[in-house]
């Protein structure tokens, strides 16, 4: 008899809105809930996901939003097949920080017009991802400017684009959430980490007493 599948759990939101913090508590949480997980981060999680990440994030090179679009997708396509699929088939559940909904969100919205929709974009990662989607999305909410204020160091090529980009970007993960998963939360991410943490906790344990 094959073990039931792991949970799959993506969080996301915009730079800054406090996904690593919150992630390291909901491993907390899933320790206490006697989850067995595993976290993987996207784009990464794998070693041509990890190359792909410096290429998109770290250098400056120009490149086409579709171009951009198609990176990402083929950085999580790996880590889908190599990684996601066969611990969720183990048993074993899945955090991840970030999936397909970001890439949705921050690749259709731009500066002119949109060269990329929305739509294209879920066709495209259905494709890449082999039709998998998380079973609940975890959205962190909070204005841009005011997330962007909390980012040190210096800013990757999506930070570069600005609050203005930031806030299309913030609007757009609201708008296209209930497509991310059957389950979905809109997380207040403005209050201190312990609210947050908690409202987290709240929407996870909401999501295993309807899902189980
Ligand atoms: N609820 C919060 N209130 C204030 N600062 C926070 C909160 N959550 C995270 N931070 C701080 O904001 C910065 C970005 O947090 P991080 O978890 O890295 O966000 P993300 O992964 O979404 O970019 C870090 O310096 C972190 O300590
Ligand atoms: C997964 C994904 C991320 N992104 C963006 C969101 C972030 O700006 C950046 C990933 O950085 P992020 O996940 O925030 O990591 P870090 O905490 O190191 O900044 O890439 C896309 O534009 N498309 C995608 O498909």
């Amino acid at each position: 008899m094959p073990p039931k599948p792991g949970h799959f759990i993506a969080v996301d939101g915009i730079d800054g809105v406090g996904k690593s913090t919150q992630i390291q508590g909901l491993e907390r949480l899933m320790g206490e809930l006697d989850l067995e997980f595993l976290t993987t981060r996207d784009p990464g999680s794998s070693e041509i996901g990890r190359r792909l990440r410096t290429l998109l994030l770290e250098s400056r090179l120009t490149m086409h939003r579709r171009t951009e679009a198609m990176l990402f997708m083929a950085s999580r396509c790996e880590m889908v097949e190599t990684t996601i699929r066969p611990t969720l088939a183990s048993g074993t559940s899945v955090i991840s920080d970030r999936f397909l909904l970001a890439n949705v969100v921050y690749q259709s919205v731009c500066e002119g017009p949109t060269e990329v929709s929305p739509d294209l974009l879920w066709q495209m990662g259905d494709l890449a991802n082999g039709g998998l989607r998380p079973d609940l999305t975890l959205l962190l909410d909070m204005p841009a400017e005011q997330a962007m204020r909390r980012i040190e160091g210096p800013t990757d090529r999506m930070e570069s684009r600005g609050a203005e980009y930031m806030e299309s970007v913030r609007q757009s993960f609201l708008t296209e959430l209930p497509r991310a998963s059957r389950f979905t939360a809109v997380i207040d991410a403005a209050g201190s980490p312990e609210q947050v943490q908690a409202e987290i906790r709240k929407a996870v344990e909401n999501y295993l007493s309807a899902s189980t």
